[in-house]
């Protein structure tokens, strides 16, 4: 296993890049630790892809280095860097039976035949396919084939890192969920270094101990999952993450006090607001209280989404969402609450720290 080391990494697919809004890989300067489950989530287009193949080889960067415990790797080729590689769409030898199939890796590295035995039969476990050890891969549905393919992911325990690129998309809803938790615990069991890709944050939500978020070619955070839905650094960050996401509003800062049209909110500390020129209050639908005393919102609509409710209001002239459990009122002269605790502040689009939060 490895600590993966991305040293000023720029992408750019035109050799005449020159301004930032060329590159579909802006600087990405990170560490990652080793043995930890990374997924690089963000909508299409974000770079995630781009990031990856950096890592595994198939992409040399424009600028930068990559680097496999300290030890530049920025110009070998994929096979040279011990990494293990799960695609979207299964690769499997239908020929063979599932137990070579998952034995293919360690052959070819011509490891002993009791080794790769012991080997393959605890993978075989993991996976839930002993029964099937026996059975030609041909036939076998989708689902299966792509057991196998992380199966054969997973089986080499001398590789510096594993890398998942969307591997749950063809898989059903309900697999897809069996197989997630599967991945978490084998993680967990194994110790490997992880990059995992996705579009889906519940995906990356449960697979990552660490999510890195991207947008418009950057990495807008990392952070744990309860780092990005209790401290966005970032709006995209607020409003990709959640469902629905961070309420955004415009705001003009005073002191401690924010000012969203005509309304006033006490903040928990005054942000450090320097020159910026774009100023928003994010609050987590989760954090508006809906009751009889406040400040007033005008309801549009009450969406019932099974054991909560989300509410869309206008309020001082701008859309907001508001979360309430099933069985919880709502007024008729309605009012909102913001939880101090639970606001942030954001110039053009980054978080501020206030003076209590520094
Ligand atoms: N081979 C290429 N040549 C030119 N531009 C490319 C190439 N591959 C990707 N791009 C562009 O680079 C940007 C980042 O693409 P990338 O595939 O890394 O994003 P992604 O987040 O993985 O998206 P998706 O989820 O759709 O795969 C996009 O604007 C894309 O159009």
């Amino acid at each position: 296993m490895a600590r993966i080391g991305l040293d000023h990494i720029r992408h750019a697919y035109s050799d005449a890049a020159k301004a930032a809004g060329d590159y579909a890989l802006k600087e990405v300067h990170h560490d990652w630790e080793d043995g930890g489950a990374y997924a690089l989530l963000g909508p299409s287009g974000c770079g995630k892809t781009t990031l990856l193949n950096i890592i595994s080889g198939l992409l040399t960067p424009s600028d930068g280095r990559i680097l496999f415990d300290g030890r530049d790797v920025t110009d070998l080729p994929t096979e040279q860097r011990n990494i293990a590689q799960v695609f979207q769409f299964p690769v499997v030898y239908d020929t063979m039976s599932v137990f070579d199939n998952l034995a293919f890796p360690l052959r070819n590295r011509h490891v002993p035949e009791a080794e790769v035995k012991a080997r393959v039969d605890e993978i075989l476990q993991m996976i839930d396919l002993a029964p099937m050890a026996k059975r030609r891969a041909e036939g076998l549905t989708a689902d299966l084939k792509q057991k196998i393919s992380l199966g054969r992911g997973l089986v080499r325990s001398d590789v510096n890192a594993i890398l998942f690129d969307e591997p749950l998309t063809v898989i059903d809803p309900y697999m897809k969920w069996v197989l997630r938790s599967q991945l978490k615990r084998l993680h967990r069991q194994s110790g490997f270094t992880m990059v995992y890709v996705t579009h889906d944050q519940t995906e990356a939500l449960t697979f990552a101990d660490k999510v890195v978020v991207m947008h418009d070619g950057q990495i807008v955070q990392i952070g744990t999952p309860a780092d990005l839905f209790e401290r966005p650094s970032h709006t995209f960050v607020g409003y990709f993450i959640g469902s629905p996401g961070m309420n955004l509003l415009p705001v003009t800062v005073e002191g401690q006090t924010a000012h969203v049209g005509g309304e006033q909110i006490v903040l928990s500390g005054a942000p450090k607001i320097g020159t910026s020129s774009k100023l928003e209050l994010g609050i987590r639908p989760e954090f508006v209280r809906l009751g009889t005393e406040g400040m007033p919102v005008t309801i549009s609509k009450v969406e019932d989404i099974g054991r909560q409710k989300i509410v869309r209001a206008d309020f001082a002239g701008q859309p907001i969402a508001i979360v309430l459990a099933e069985d919880e009122p709502i007024p008729a002269d309605a009012r909102v609450t913001f939880d101090s605790q639970a606001i942030g502040i954001f110039a053009d689009s980054w978080r501020v720290e206030t003076e209590a939060s520094a």
